[in-house]
């Protein structure tokens, strides 16, 4: 039950968002947004999140190509000790990031802004994810990987990762960088459920 009238985008450079969306068999094309990412200290991490989805997608919005369009664009940062850590600029920050996340508990959060010709709705999603007490010769290890230089709070949960974590309370794939789920409830709202875009149930 395809939705043949509309076209999905998603509006973001991440592989991890293409891949999630992927997943779900359905068809949509990329445009990268590329917008200034700085945000006001002191700004509370869900309207840090929420602001920056919608400065991507209104990004990708002002390029549309039809009115049937459906933009979607995402933005994830892990909060510590109150501070929003986004993607790191070098391997140091990465290496100062992993040992402030070792062997606690921090926050993560994805805003997901989704804008047609007639919505535009903009929602987050939290979630808490404890990392082991890796010492730091393994962190110094991972980070010679390459794995955590694109990835909010450099680490990808999803990858090496997965073995600093101890715990995790909330959606999954909010720290993947697109909660599925959250998307979905937005895309209800919008009269259009992701559902609508699959072309056919698969077993
Ligand atoms: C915490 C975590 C983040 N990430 C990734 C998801 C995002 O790609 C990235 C957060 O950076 P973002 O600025 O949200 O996204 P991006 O710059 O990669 O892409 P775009 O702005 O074009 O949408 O961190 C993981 O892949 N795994 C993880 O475990």
């Amino acid at each position: 039950m395809t939705d043949t009238a509309k076209t999905l985008i998603l509006a973001s450079g991440s592989p991890r968002r293409r891949q999630l969306l992927a997943m779900l068999g359905i068809p949509f094309e990329v445009v990268t947004s590329h917008v200034d990412e700085t945000i006001v200290p002191g700004t509370a991490p869900p309207d840090a999140v929420k602001q920056l989805a919608r400065r991507k997608a209104d990004a990708v919005w002002a390029r549309r190509q039809t009115p049937e369009e459906i933009i979607i664009a995402a933005d994830t940062v892990v909060v510590v000790d109150g501070r929003i850590v986004g993607k790191p600029s070098s391997e140091q920050e990465a290496l100062q990031t992993l040992l402030s996340l070792a062997g606690k508990a921090h926050d993560v959060y994805t805003g997901i802004c989704v804008r047609s010709n007639e919505h535009c709705l903009v929602d987050f999603a939290h979630t808490t994810v404890t990392l082991r007490a890796h010492d730091e010769n393994w962190i110094r290890w991972y980070v010679a990987t390459g794995e955590p230089l694109d990835k909010a709070g450099s680490y990808a949960i999803q990858g090496y990762g997965s073995l600093l974590v101890q715990a995790i309370t909330g959606d999954y794939y909010n720290v993947v960088g697109l909660p599925l789920g959250l998307l979905d409830e937005l895309m209800a709202n919008m009269g259009c459920p992701l559902r609508s875009f699959m072309s056919e149930p698969r077993g």
